[in-house]
């Protein structure tokens, strides 16, 4: 019997988690569950962690731990037949260890980028809001400039991924991501990928997941929900 596999993948904004997952899902067959998606899709559906989470997120803030875990969890126990890799989640300490105790991860993906390239990469970061759809400029344009490909819908740019709030944002994320890189550190299942391209941290990536999931069956397997 092959067994599940189950990952999470970690960096700052702008690192390449959305990218490189989307990659992982479609060479793996693993699902790409995006925590940003899961907040989204629960604001859309009015749910109870949903309106709570709207209040934080409009401020520009982190979803409290609480909130986030009760809006989590549950979507996590809809995949216990799944292969699935994890965006967005854990942020904290208190998020991690709310997830080891709900499954057991095999590896943990920590994706460590200079600033200078991500203030770079998030100027020419734009999204949809509706779908959380990503484009770069430069990386991967949309087909027309500042329209969604498969809606048609303007593209904004967030205010927090311009320059000035860059600095504070990725300073936060390095005090709050080191105890739970060290807790992953410590379990042994801490993978970090240094380098200034999406493109070259992907061979490797792709290398480790190969040995690291030979075994998954094809009922196991599924394709990205994206
Ligand atoms: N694990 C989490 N803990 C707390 N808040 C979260 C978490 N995941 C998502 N959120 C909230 O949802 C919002 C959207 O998340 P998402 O990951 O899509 O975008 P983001 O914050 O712009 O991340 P990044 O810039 O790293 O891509 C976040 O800004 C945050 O408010
Ligand atoms: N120039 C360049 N841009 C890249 C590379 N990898 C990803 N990007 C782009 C896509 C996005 O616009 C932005 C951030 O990527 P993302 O996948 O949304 O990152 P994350 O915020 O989910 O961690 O950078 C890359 O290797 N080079």
């Amino acid at each position: 019997m092959s067994k599940l596999f189950r990952a999470v993948i970690m960096g700052p904004p702008g690192s390449g988690k959305g990218t490189i997952s989307e990659r992982i899902a479609q060479s793996f067959g693993l699902k790409h569950l995006s925590s940003g998606d899961f907040v989204r899709e629960n604001i859309a559906a009015k749910t109870e962690a949903g309106v709570q989470a709207k209040t934080y997120i409009k401020k520009g803030l982190l979803v409290p731990d609480l909130v986030m875990t009760r809006l989590l969890l549950p979507r996590l126990e809809e995949m216990t037949k799944y292969s699935w890799l994890l965006d967005g989640f854990p942020r904290t300490l208190a998020q991690a260890e709310a997830l080891n105790s709900a499954c057991d991860l095999d590896v943990a993906i920590n994706l460590n980028i200079p600033l200078e390239t991500l203030k770079e990469r998030l100027r020419h970061r734009w999204i949809h809001p509706p779908s959380g759809r990503v484009y770069n400029m430069c990386f991967n344009p949309p087909r027309i400039q500042g329209i969604d490909d498969i809606t048609g819908e303007p593209l904004i740019q967030q205010e927090d991924d311009r320059p000035e709030a860059l600095v504070a944002r990725l300073r936060h994320y390095k005090d709050v991501a080191k105890p739970v890189i060290d807790f992953y550190k410590a379990k042994g299942i801490l993978y970090t990928f240094s380098d200034t391209e999406t493109d070259q941290i992907w061979p490797n990536i792709s290398t480790l997941l190969s040995t690291k999931i030979p075994t998954i069956q094809s009922d196991a397997r599924c394709a990205s929900t994206h």
